[in-house]
């Protein structure tokens, strides 16, 4: 069991009333058409395809989004979503948020778990290349929200596996045991963050 500072996980975060409305939301027929388009747009790639729109945040996300802020997340209400759809295989290649969505990403889990791993991003003092070192990893559960921030938005990489299968590593947090294998299905999620207005990515939600 290994702890990386700035991430905070908390299991059953919204109860399954909750996440049965948000799931309605996002299956929207407005809503569900622009996240079915990129995914089309996306099947046939890589297997770390998925389906994904950005947009500023939408009334039916203002109590989370709320309540975030109450429980000192967020200086501010957050004001920006990313909603990623994936299936059964896919994943997404481990990664850095841009500076700009720094400080802080509230990710919502919905539908199934996955497992999200972690590398701490470093730089061989030799050759100066950019390497990332395997430090541990998260299972996220339905309903659960993970937050990063700080030292683990900052100096880690994090990735989806699209694998069928957890691997073994030095887990962190939840994991439940070291051989049990997890079979991937359809997740949502949904990144909540505080964005300056001018870096909006914005995909507008509605007719
Ligand atoms: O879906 C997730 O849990 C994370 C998504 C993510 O890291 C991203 O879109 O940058
Ligand atoms: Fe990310």
């Amino acid at each position: 069991m290994s702890a990386i500072p700035g991430i905070v996980y908390i299991p059953e975060y919204i109860d399954i009333q909750q996440e049965e409305l948000l799931q309605a939301q996002i299956y929207s027929q407005s809503i569900w058409k622009k996240l079915a388009n990129r995914r089309l747009q996306n099947w046939g790639g890589t297997p770390h395809s998925k389906g994904m729109i950005a947009t500023t945040l939408p009334d039916w996300l203002l109590c989370i989004a709320k309540r975030l802020e109450e429980e000192d997340f967020f200086p501010k209400t957050p004001n920006h979503v990313l909603i990623n759809e994936y299936l059964p295989g896919q994943g997404i290649e481990p990664h850095e948020d841009g500076p700009i969505y720094y400080p802080c990403a509230a990710i919502l889990s919905l539908e199934s778990e996955i497992v999200m791993d972690f590398f701490a991003k470093q730089v061989n003092s030799e050759t100066v290349e950019k390497i990332r070192q395997y430090s541990g990893s998260l299972l996220l559960e339905p309903r659960s929200l993970l937050i990063i921030r700080d030292s683990a938005y900052r100096d880690y990489l994090h990735g989806i596996q699209e694998s069928f299968y957890i691997k073994k590593g030095p887990w962190l947090l939840n994991y439940p045991c070291e051989e049990q294998q997890v079979a991937r299905k359809k997740r949502l999620s949904l990144t909540v963050r505080l964005v300056p207005k001018t870096v909006h990515n914005v995909v507008r939600l509605g007719k």
